[in-house]
């Protein structure tokens, strides 16, 4: 078939999709415990359920990763399409609700939407299936075994979702995997829920397998968080929105000093360690950014197609320019010493120089050598911990709903070492593995650069 046979108008000449699927593989405690017990869900008997036909999930309902197909090639016949098990409540489950004791823990940065996570899983495991033993670990990892869990009730938790960080506490290092899976033998916890970015899911990962290899009875489920969205295969990452939003006023706030000034310049440095989603949608979004610049499309600033070369045609033309930087990008230009090269977090994430501080001192060189006695502005926002400590926004907060309640219903079902996530719109349960391996970038190919191109219509540094 060649693109010409492709006819314009698909309902009057309906194509047939072949499309092979392969069911991605979830691990489950009965991989290891052949014998475990199924109960029937008590959602059968909760009054405000009534579950109708068709309410029940089962293992053949499955979520299609891939749902774009060209129809002049042959790639829709190729045998690599994932199917992913769809998230929901199952008619039977594996645990009895009375003997569930289930804990909570936050790893990592912080993100808008943590507590009501937390808060839902709270209440997905009380309101819905009865449990009564929920415990919160404190600050992170390290909170397994250096301190005593806060046990956590239905009323503690009413108000959560409208109060921004996280109520556990969080933190970075201090992963011990023997003593963490020691500290959940010790503890009894047979439901464990990890909430945190690529980090802690790594991390999650090697205490599945620890919990697989000593095969014990405990079911694990990960909620991925990030402001950075640099979670792969899931739609986007809970809180991302938020901080986008929040990212858009800091431009606003850019675009007004820099117009107010003779040649203003409002320089912003967002968030995004790697990846440049957050710079990116709040370009896009706010339509005030005159270029974008991400970790992954370098940039340079002198000569031809460089960013000064811009920016003085920008000035000349409009008065006012506004750059929106992320965090990570440039990094390579920065000059740093040793030590600074070196330089981790507790984590052992690489510690990044400022480059707004950088870019800002580089501009007014710039403009000294350049415009010597010509007016010249630079205002620098970094909002930095104002776009993610802030409670999530109503799209955030029911997103966060859904995802808590999905890993809950995943785990009774006896599915563990999964992640709960959209695919495509859909709520589905991914093996933690394959997301800890997983990156999101921005594809500076797609159309969405090309987009941010568009309508900045900056430079491709690429010359
Ligand atoms: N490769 C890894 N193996 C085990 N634990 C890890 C790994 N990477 C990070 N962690 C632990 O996960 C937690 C959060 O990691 P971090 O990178 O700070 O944040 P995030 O999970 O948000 O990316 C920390 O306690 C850290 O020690
Ligand atoms: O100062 P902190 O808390 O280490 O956080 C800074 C980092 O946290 C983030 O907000 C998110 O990182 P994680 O999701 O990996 O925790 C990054 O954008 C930023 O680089
Ligand atoms: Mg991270």
């Amino acid at each position: 078939m060649s693109i010409n046979d492709v006819p314009p108008n698909a309902e009057q000449h309906p194509q047939t999709l072949a499309v092979d699927v392969t069911l991605v593989r979830l691990p489950h405690l009965t991989d290891y415990l052949p014998h475990l017990q199924t109960h029937t869900t008590p959602l059968e008997h909760n009054n405000y359920y009534s579950p109708p036909d068709g309410f029940y999930l089962s293992h053949s309902d499955v979520i299609l990763r891939r749902t774009i197909y060209d129809l002049s090639t042959n790639g829709l016949y190729s045998s690599h399409h994932s199917a992913y098990h769809r998230a929901g409540p199952r008619k039977q489950i594996f645990y009895q609700p009375q003997n569930v004791r289930a804990a909570i823990v936050t790893c990592g940065g912080l993100c808008p939407g943590l507590n009501t996570v937390i808060r839902e899983l709270v209440v997905g495991l009380w309101e819905q299936y009865g449990v009564r033993e929920i415990f919160g670990i404190k600050a992170g990892y390290r909170g397994f075994y250096s301190s005593d869990p806060v046990r956590i009730d239905v009323k503690m938790v009413h108000n959560w979702h409208k109060r921004g960080g996280t109520v556990l506490e969080t933190s970075r290092g201090g992963f011990d995997l023997h003593k963490i899976v020691n500290a959940i033998e010790d503890r009894g916890y047979n439901q464990v829920y990890i909430i945190g970015g690529d980090g802690t899911l790594r991390g999650a990962v090697k205490i599945f397998n620890e919990i697989h290899r000593r095969k014990l009875n405990v079911g694990v489920a990960a909620i991925p968080k990030t402001v950075d969205n640099d979670v792969g295969i899931i739609d986007r990452s809970f809180g991302f929105q938020t901080a986008v939003e929040k990212a858009q006023q800091a431009i606003s706030a850019a675009h007004v000093e820099a117009e107010s000034a003779p040649n203003g310049i409002g320089l912003v440095k967002l968030m995004g360690r790697s990846t440049g989603h957050i710079a990116l949608n709040a370009t896009l979004s706010s339509r005030d950014v005159d270029c974008c610049l991400i970790p992954e499309n370098e940039f340079y600033l002198e000569g031809k197609g460089g960013l000064f070369e811009f920016l003085d045609e920008r000035l000349k033309e409009n008065g006012h320019a506004v750059v929106v930087v992320a965090e990570g990008a440039g990094q390579d230009m920065i000059p740093r010493t040793d030590a600074q090269k070196q330089e981790e977090d507790e984590s052992g994430n690489p510690v990044f120089l400022d480059v707004g501080v950088w870019l800002k001192s580089e501009l007014k060189r710039w403009w000294e050598r350049d415009h010597e006695g010509e007016l010249f502005t630079v205002k620098f926002i970094d909002p930095t911990y104002m776009i993610r400590a802030v409670t999530a926004n109503a799209t955030d907060n029911l997103y966060c709903t859904l995802l808590a309640h999905s890993a809950v219903h995943g785990i009774m079902a006896g599915y563990t070492g999964f992640v709960a996530g959209p695919i495509n719109g859909n709520y589905a349960y991914i093996p933690m593995d394959e997301i800890a391996e997983t990156k999101n970038e921005v594809d500076t190919k797609d159309h969405n650069w090309a987009w941010v191109r568009s309508v900045t219509m900056q430079p491709d540094f690429r010359s």
